[in-house]
């Protein structure tokens, strides 16, 4: 997918099993509206093929529309119109719309009911953009970035609407940055970065890598000049370290004991003082940061 000289998402190839939660998760910018979008019928792809439930988004457009729902990022209500009337609308284009008293009382919008769409709170307008979607009994919901904008409670309340969608045989889609969100969440997991696929697993896949172990040490005063680069060397080829900032390093590798024994031996020779030496399993963050280099949280 390009926007004139913009590539927003090249080579992506996934398939979403039925009835699971898959989460598309990336920084700001890596291509996952533009994803979710194409696979919605609102943009044609230049290259490639989609197909959602069987069919073509765009050109089956009429038989698909009804069987999925759509979450959007903004919306997709008026600015005048007041929440329950959005929601009792869009219900009234569906064949067999659940009971949307029961809906609104779920997601917290009776408080704001009579509220106009451009007076409601972020979270408001999410917890509404969420009903729009499910009112219509989808088989299939895409939900942009759920709970952006959203307090504890409702995030929570999200969460457990979406596991249910699932166990009532519903497809989940979603888009986040929020690891927390895809690790709890998801059955499976894509990353995406500038537009392309980095890696795709279960949450226990990504994070759990085989044997590796993530070591993260934080010192009291900077380190010496050259720091990762000896300890790496002393470690070996099979670990790998990434120095965070001036004064904490993460080491990745085989999670033995000989590992964690060999950087606290390093810092005694060295003279570095450890405020913390913690071995722990990876965090999707962490397997962003190998994988790019970069810190995923925006
Ligand atoms: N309509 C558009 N015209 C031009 N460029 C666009 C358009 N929409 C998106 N882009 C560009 O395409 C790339 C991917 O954008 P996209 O919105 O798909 O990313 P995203 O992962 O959903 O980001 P965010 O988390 O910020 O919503 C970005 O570089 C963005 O600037």
């Amino acid at each position: 997918m390009r926007y004139g000289d913009t590539t927003a998402v090249a080579g992506l190839s996934l398939t979403v099993e039925r009835g699971t939660i898959t989460a598309v998760l990336g920084p700001n910018g890596a291509g996952k509206t533009t994803t979710l979008e194409t696979c919605e019928g609102y943009r044609a792809p230049q290259q490639g093929t989609v197909r959602v439930l069987g069919l073509d988004p765009r050109r089956d457009r009429k038989q698909l529309l009804p069987r999925i729902g759509v979450m959007l990022q903004d919306g997709g209500a008026w600015s005048g119109v007041r929440a329950r009337e959005m929601l009792d609308h869009v219900a009234r284009l569906h064949a067999h719309p659940l009971d949307t008293d029961e809906l609104a009382g779920r997601l917290g919008l009776d408080e704001c009911g009579r509220t106009p769409y451009r007076r409601l709170s972020g979270g408001q307008k999410q917890r509404l953009g969420l009903a729009m979607a499910l009112v219509g009994r989808p088989e299939l919901v895409f939900v942009d970035e759920p709970t952006a904008g959203m307090d504890p409670q409702a995030r929570r309340t999200t969460w457990a609407l979406l596991e249910e969608l699932r166990a009532d045989g519903v497809t989940v889609v979603l888009t986040t940055h929020y690891m927390d969100e895809a690790e709890r969440l998801a059955d499976r997991i894509h990353i995406l970065d500038h537009g392309r696929l980095i890696a795709s697993g279960t949450p226990l896949a990504l994070t759990r890598g085989g044997h590796v172990a993530t070591i993260r040490l934080v010192v009291s005063r900077p380190f010496p000049d050259g720091a990762p680069g000896a300890l790496g060397q002393r470690l070996g080829p099979d670990t790998r370290v990434t120095q965070l900032d001036e004064l904490s390093l993460m080491v990745v590798g085989p999670a033995d004991s000989t590992t964690l024994a060999t950087v606290s031996g390093w810092c005694a020779e060295n003279d570095v003082l450890p405020e913390s030496l913690t071995l722990g399993q990876r965090t999707l963050e962490d397997v962003f940061l190998e994988l790019t280099g970069r810190e995923l949280a925006p």
